[in-house]
């Protein structure tokens, strides 16, 4: 058996970054940017007021000192004129400070009466002015590859970016096979049970930036196996569910290879997960996930989510790891590198006292993957552990 960061290795080799799109920016959020954005403009592209107030010259803001307003300067109509001594210019945040003027007095500071202003007795330090520029210039960039937040396209949209080139969402086919499995919704036989770590796994690809399509239900037979490999054409990933491991109806591996699949691997050290397998199979990566649900959703955190990422034009790096304090004690560890379902509450971290990989019950209530390596010595409450946050 191969370990999980040899079994990754094989995996970076089998995916590579798809090619880029062009989208409308409204459509930018969770995309990967693959080059950079660049400002086309300044922002603010003007001195701008920060507050409602008045514009003055420094010299003429003295506590105390009586103003004539000469005009008004709102956001998005600047005032033609300038200040001269004396004079100031009622102004409204967001718009352009006119000549002359060094500063803008709040208007909690200030007294008017008509066309007449006084400075209060006490007059803040601050200018309230935003320099053009402040926040970009012309030129300055927002790097690629990035995965765009919600804070990205604001900015992008304030450089006047109306369209970025990302990479195309990869296409993924979920293909859940077993004889006893119906999908949600459906009438299940006394002995069959709903398709569930499918669905799990198609919220996962969706929040990954990908493609999913959920296929039919693949029996376990060769023929609903070829049937379901043949409705995966054109996907760039195809994701089998089950029928991994080594039990009389486990045809997965076995059909895929009929079918020209070129096996990079099978089975990882690993709990849960270890029946995994990998491959080429015409144009598409081929991953062969085990059935039982929690195993499915784990290989995906850390097997599929990383391979999606290069997809998509990321650096090929497994899935990130923190750390936390252990908040209990725990006995020797086993020979496969073992992601446990955990609790992680201020900074402490406590596993699930069952693992048994059919439990999506507890894989739900997990916040965390607490990742102990193979043969780990036994740990005490306090000792620094890896997780994988979920
Ligand atoms: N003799 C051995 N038996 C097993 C071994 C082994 O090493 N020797 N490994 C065990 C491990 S570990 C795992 S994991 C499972 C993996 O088996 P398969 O990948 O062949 O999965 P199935 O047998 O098809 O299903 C296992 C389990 O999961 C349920 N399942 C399958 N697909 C779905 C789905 N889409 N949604 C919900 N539940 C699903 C299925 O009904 C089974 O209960 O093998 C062990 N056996
Ligand atoms: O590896 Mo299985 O995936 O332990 O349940």
């Amino acid at each position: 058996m191969i370990t999980v960061s040899e079994a990754l290795d094989h995996l970076f080799a089998l995916v590579s970054p798809l090619e880029p799109e062009t989208v409308p920016l409204a459509q930018a959020g969770g995309r990967v940017l693959v080059k950079p954005a660049v400002a086309r403009r300044d922002q603010p592209p003007f001195d701008g007021s920060a507050m409602d107030g008045y514009a003055v010259r420094d010299e003429d803001a003295d506590p105390g000192a009586s103003l004539t307003v000469i005009g008004e300067a709102a956001a998005g109509h600047r005032f033609g004129g300038s200040i001269g001594p004396g004079q100031t210019v009622r102004i409204f945040t967001g718009a352009p400070v006119p000549k002359g003027a060094s500063r803008v007095v709040i208007q909690e500071d200030v007294t008017r009466n008509g066309d007449q202003i006084t400075l209060g007795s006490k007059l803040d330090a601050k200018t309230h002015i935003r320099p053009a520029g402040s926040d970009f210039k012309i030129g300055d960039s927002l790097d690629a590859p990035r995965r765009l937040s919600p804070s990205d396209v604001a900015l992008l949209a304030s450089m006047n970016i109306a369209q970025v080139e990302v990479t195309r969402k990869p296409r993924v086919a979920l293909i859940s096979t077993g004889d006893e499995l119906v999908m949600p919704g459906e009438t299940p036989s006394p002995d069959q049970i709903i398709a569930s770590n499918t669905f799990g796994l198609k919220a996962l690809l969706d929040q990954l930036g990908a493609e999913p399509r959920v296929l039919p239900i693949a029996r376990d037979t060769r023929s609903s196996l070829e049937m379901a490999f043949e409705l995966a054409e054109g996907a760039d990933l195809v994701v089998t569910i089950g029928g991994a491991s080594v039990g009389d109806h486990d045809l997965v591996g076995d059909v895929a290879q009929d079918l020209g699949m070129q096996q990079a691997f099978y089975k990882v050290a690993m709990r849960p997960g270890k029946p995994l397998m990998a491959g080429q199979m015409g144009d598409a990566a081929m991953l062969g996930l085990p059935g039982n649900p929690v195993s499915a959703m784990v290989c995906g955190h850390v097997f599929m989510a990383p391979m999606i990422r290069v997809m998509l034009g990321l650096p090929a790096c497994p899935a990130p790891r923190q750390t936390a304090r252990l908040g209990c004690d725990m006995l020797k560890g086993g020979p496969r590198e073992h992601y446990m379902r955990a609790a992680l509450d201020d900074g402490e971290i406590v596993p699930e006292g069952r693992q048994d990989s059919s439990l999506l019950s507890l894989l739900a209530h997990a916040d965390v993957l607490l990742v102990r390596p193979a043969e780990d010595p036994p740990r005490q409450k306090g000792d620094q552990v890896e997780y994988i946050a979920l």
